[in-house]
């Protein structure tokens, strides 16, 4: 068993556009540990998004292979891969991604509730939960009775409700007003205590300076920045 909770180990990625390969990844190598928090930067289109939805086994390598948690993620059958996301992954995207008719302790049970959680059992973590973001005031409210930043806060508390070992972020203040932007990226530093590894794709230096390591997508490769 592997102790780390995402190796990628010669990961590429081509896409076919027409009659030409347009290859993103040519070799990415990454090796992340329980509870670490690495920002990964580089410029737009190269590849950070591709790269984020391999490492989430949202989709599938042309080469090399992801291990979560030891797994190789493209040799499972797709309830198994489903399996494994629900139990050690989280994701927050630069939109909310939340449900629209449920309210936001609903929205942050529903990894519980996947996951087989009875649900007083869940929902009463998913208000917990929503405490630590901040949000305890607003637990009936739908997404579209929310700020933008709140609903931020609160796909953020749905990704780590679970306390998965690790979330992947994709830009996760990239839709939001400065203030708000702030507030999560407050929250996002407080959160650092928790055990959860965290690969945060950002653009914004400030949340790259509060993870432990930055990488830089450059031609198709992760590269340590000093
Ligand atoms: N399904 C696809 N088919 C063909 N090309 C694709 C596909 N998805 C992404 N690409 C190309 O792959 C490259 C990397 O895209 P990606 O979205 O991963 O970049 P990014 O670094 O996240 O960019 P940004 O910072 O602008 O969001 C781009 O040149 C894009 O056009």
């Amino acid at each position: 068993m592997s102790e780390l909770v995402l190796r990628c180990d010669a990961l590429g990625k081509s896409y076919s556009d027409g009659n030409r390969i347009v290859e993103v990844l040519a070799e990415v190598n990454l090796e992340l540990l329980p509870g670490e928090k690495i920002a990964v930067v580089g410029a737009s289109g190269s590849g950070k998004s591709t790269l984020l939805n391999l490492l989430g086994g949202l989709d599938k390598p042309s080469s090399g292979r992801v291990e979560l948690c030891g797994r190789n993620m493209a040799a499972l059958k797709e309830r198994e891969l489903c399996q494994l996301r629900n139990r050690h992954l989280g994701f927050v995207y630069q939109f909310h991604h939340l449900l629209p008719e449920f309210d936001a302790r609903e929205n942050v049970a529903m990894p519980l509730l996947i996951g087989g959680l009875k649900r007083s059992a869940s929902l009463q973590r998913a208000a917990q939960m929503l405490e630590r973001v901040g949000m305890q005031h607003r637990l009936d409210h739908r997404p579209g009775q929310l700020s933008g930043g709140e609903r931020q806060r609160v796909a953020i508390a749905r990704a780590l409700v679970a306390e998965p070992d690790c979330v992947l972020m994709d830009e996760p203040t990239g839709n939001l007003d400065p203030q708000s932007a702030a507030q999560v990226l407050q929250l996002i530093d407080e959160l650092g205590a928790l055990q959860s590894a965290f690969v945060v794709v950002t653009h914004d230096p400030d949340i790259a300076a509060h993870m432990h390591r930055t990488l830089e997508l450059t031609q198709g490769r992760l590269e340590q920045r000093p």
